[in-house]
Parts: C-alpha cells; sequence; structure tokens
C-alpha cells in the first residue's frame, strides 16, 4: 500500500509517549514529525528508534540564526538520516543558501523546506511583527526567496496554496507542507490559518502536517480512518 500524504506531528513530551502512539500505525502508510519539545526532551535516541520502526521522520526544528550556526545544525541533522529537515525562511538568503549547502553531500540527501509564516500567525499580528503587506504578499515574497536558492519546498498554511502553485510550473517538484489542517468539525487551538485535509489537498498541498485532532484524539486510528476516506 503506498504512502498517505498525512505526516503526523508527534508533539508528546516523552519518547515512551511518542512511541507508544507510533506502535500501531503503518510506517509504509504515515511519515512523522518530531519537533521542539520531544527532540528537546530525547534527542537523536529518539529519531533512530523511530528510524528502526520504519517511519521517515520530518525534523521540525525550523532553524533560523546566522548561516554557520544553521549550516552546523542542517548538517547535525543531515548525519542522523532525517527524509526532511527545516528552517525559517525569514532567516534569510545567506543562511538558505548556507543550509543548502551544508546537506548538499548527504546521501540519501534530506529534503530541506524553509518556514514561510507560521500559521498561528493572521494578518494583524504579521504588522504587530513590522512585516508590511499581505499575508499572501510575504508568503509569496518568502516563497520566491527559498526557490531562488533552491530549497525543496515550503511550509505554507493552505490558504497560500492557490497563490504559490500559480506562480509554479504544473511538474515543478517544490514541495507544499501544510501545517493548520483540521477536519470538520475539529477545534483550531493556537492556529489561525486552518483548512480541512481534503481542502488543502485539493488546493494542491504535497502533504498535510496533522497533529493534535490526531494525538489527542479518544481513537486516533479512527480519525485517521476518516481523514483518508475524506481524502478519495
Ligand atoms: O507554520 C507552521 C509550522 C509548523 N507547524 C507545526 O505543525 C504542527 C501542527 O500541529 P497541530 O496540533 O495540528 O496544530 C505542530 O507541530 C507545529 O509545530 C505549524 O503548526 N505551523
Amino acid at each position: 500500500m503506498s504512502k498517505t500524504p498525512l505526516i503526523i506531528a508527534l508533539d508528546f513530551p516523552t519518547a515512551q509517549k511518542a512511541l507508544a502512539f507510533v506502535q500501531p500505525l503503518d510506517a509504509q502508510r504515515y511519515r512523522v514529525k518530531v519537533g521542539l519539545e520531544l527532540f528537546t526532551r530525547e534527542g537523536p535516541a529518539l529519531i533512530e528508534a523511530l528510524h528502526r520502526l520504519g517511519f521517515d521522520v520530518f525534523l521540525d526544528l525550523k532553524f533560523h540564526d546566522i548561516p554557520n550556526t544553521v549550516a552546523r545544525a542542517c548538517a547535525s541533522a543531515a548525519e542522523l538520516g532525517v527524509w526532511m529537515l527545516n528552517v525559517h525562511a525569514l532567516g534569510g538568503r545567506d543562511m538558505l543558501l548556507a543550509a543548502r549547502e551544508a546537506i548538499e553531500a548527504y546521501q540519501p540527501r534530506p529534503l530541506l523546506i524553509a518556514v514561510s509564516i507560521l500559521t498561528s500567525l493572521e494578518q494583524s499580528d504579521l504588522y504587530a511583527t513590522g512585516l508590511h503587506g499581505t499575508l499572501e504578499e510575504n508568503v509569496l515574497r518568502l516563497a520566491r526567496l527559498v526557490k531562488a536558492n533552491q530549497l525543496d519546498g515550503l511550509v505554507c498554511s493552505p490558504h497560500e496554496l492557490t497563490a504559490i502553485k500559480r506562480t509554479m510550473d504544473k511538474d515543478d517538484p517544490f514541495v507544499l507542507v501544510t501545517p493548520g489542517i483540521r477536519p470538520v468539525g475539529s477545534e483550531s487551538h493556537d492556529q489561525k490559518r486552518i483548512m480541512t485535509p481534503k481542502e488543502a489537498l485539493d488546493l494542491g498541498a504535497t502533504y498535510l502536517v496533522l497533529g493534535r485532532p490526531v494525538t489527542q484524539a479518544d481513537a486516533p486510528q479512527a480519525v485517521l480512518a476518516a481523514i483518508e476516506a475524506s481524502l478519495q
């Protein structure tokens, strides 16, 4: 059976909880994401454990620092053999370039993507940071920057997919990873730019990041099955 476009965000406090959660999941169908909370506590050993179970791991640490520091962090992440890793596009051109060059020689090379504007932000939050223009204009500008530095893709909300896809050729391999995914009726939590899995996929998302609607559900596998059915 082929892999789904779903990436499960393992936002758990401990490796024990994360590994118990993935235990019934088929690594041939789902990819998993390890973020700040889990990696800060459990580190590389947890990545190795997920690899032993056969999972592709997206290491979501969103590096954002000076080019040299980010390049070295990306190389360290690549050493772990992760499938995908990321940086913040707002780190700028030199940082993006340094990140890409740092992982170039790894075989297999991880996918390197950049976060545009966090899905927890809306227009007023953007203005408060001093960024002018609409959310979509900012995401499009960052998408251009990320592409110009030959990264593999972008993290954006599903709301910007149409505008980004308009700038891409049909067969462009640039991957579009969308968090802020909420099945109909789910709580939005701290996410402000949300959409359902089906809508996001139809608008051109390559991967859908799903966290709390699945990980905090009473019956996670039933929720996953319902989401997958909705994508047909
Ligand atoms: O803009 C972004 C970038 C990353 N994330 C991460 O995705 C998941 C979403 O979890 P939910 O529980 O489905 O809200 C989480 O790990 C974030 O760190 C994001 O939400 N937005």
